[in-house]
């Protein structure tokens, strides 16, 4: 078993990671961290569960550690759900002391050195942890796309194929996306806010890195542009993305496309049997029906028609989170980088 820890482990992803972690086959979760608020604290006494599913009684005694390099440092490998600014100095002390960390946050997700991993799109792109390691770094940092930018990326993978240079999205993001303390009651609800901080810039830049092409020790970005109009909406979970993207071909061609994509790999514990489903019901997706679809990790796709536009949805804590980080530390370790 690969030793584990959470970084952050009270908030809206890392309670994802514990429950995706608790159980998991290849994974033992020995450490979880959080603020000084939380810190010394037994984790079932301290934390505020909120997730709609069981509380995993085998993590309840573990002790609340605080987040720093010492803590850690036993680990094998350390799941980042910390704040940004939180994230970087520690993800940093932890990699330097040999330790793999798997980060949710958007610290480093756009250094040159660090994988911006779907494990289905550009799993070639942890071939930058040697890099990292030639540069000094014991450990390493791979990272995982915002979480729309994800549910965009996995849905345009399977149209690849076709090529394209243009792509618009209008985001319909839940609002666990803005984790705990994120959104008050009083400013969603009966309401939609169009704004969410750095979103629309992530969404333009992101994309273009993960389907970019490893070129020795470079990524050259993919050549496309995303123009991003992003939304906050009274969901609780489960971002709805309407995409235009600049195909020119028969709608039976692309649906196929979609109904025959496969993942490049088999046999990892958190891949879904479909990571992207189409649906043909006129009225699919839904947040509230299709974001649990294949545990949560499927994207779910569905009103294809003409110009070319199509309706994308996923579960934004799960496959655009603790997921998305949990398959990207079980391709690593099946690559052997662990
Ligand atoms: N929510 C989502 O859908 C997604 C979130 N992300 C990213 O994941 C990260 C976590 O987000 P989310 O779970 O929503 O955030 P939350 O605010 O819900 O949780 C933050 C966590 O970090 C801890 N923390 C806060 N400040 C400090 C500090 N100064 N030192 C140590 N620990 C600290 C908190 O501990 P305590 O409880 O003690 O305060 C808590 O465990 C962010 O970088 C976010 O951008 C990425 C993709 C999607
Ligand atoms: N901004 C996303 C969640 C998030 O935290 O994204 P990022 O990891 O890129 O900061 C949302 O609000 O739904």
């Amino acid at each position: 078993m690969i030793n584990v820890g959470i970084l952050g482990a009270t908030g809206a992803v890392g309670q994802r990671f514990v429950q995706m972690l608790a159980g998991h086959p290849w994974f033992s979760l020995q450490v979880l961290t959080a603020s000084e608020r939380s810190a010394g604290k037994r984790y079932a006494d301290i934390v505020n569960w909120r997730l709609d599913v069981p509380f995993p009684e085998e993590i309840g005694d573990l002790t609340v550690s605080p987040t720093t390099v010492d803590a850690v440092k036993e680990c094998d490998l350390v799941f980042s759900a910390l704040p940004a600014d939180v994230a970087r100095g520690i993800e940093e002390e932890a990699a330097a002391a040999g330790v793999g960390v798997c980060s949710n946050a958007s610290s480093h997700r756009m250094d040159p050195d660090v994988p911006l991993v779907i494990p289905e799109v550009n799993p070639d792109h942890l071939g930058l942890i040697d890099l990292q390691h030639e540069r000094g770094r014991d450990g390493f940092i791979v990272t995982n796309p915002n979480c729309s930018t994800i549910m965009l990326t996995l849905a345009l993978e399977p149209l690849r194929t076709f090529g394209f240079s243009s792509v618009q999205v209008a985001t319909l993001q839940a609002i666990s996306g803005a984790g705990f303390r994120g959104v008050a009651g009083m400013e969603i609800y009966d309401n939609v806010v169009p704004y969410i901080g750095g979103e629309e810039e992530k969404m333009a830049t992101e994309p273009r890195k993960i389907m970019g092409s490893l070129n020795g020790s470079e990524i050259e970005p993919a050549p496309f542009t995303v123009s991003a109009c992003c939304n906050r909406v009274p969901v609780i979970d489960g971002h709805t993305l309407s995409v235009w993207v600049d195909i020119d071909r028969p709608i039976d061609e692309v649906k196929e496309a979609f109904r025959s994509y496969a993942a490049p790999f088999s046999g990892l514990p958190t891949q879904p049997e479909r990571s992207v489903e189409y649906l043909e019901q006129p009225d699919r997706p839904q947040p509230r029906l299709d974001r649990n679809r294949g545990n949560g990790m499927t994207v779910s796709v569905g009103r294809l028609r003409e110009g070319l536009r199509f309706t994308a949805l996923g579960h934004n804590t799960i496959r655009g989170a603790a997921g998305a980080s949990v398959l990207n530390a079980e391709l690593i370790y099946k690559k052997k980088y662990l």
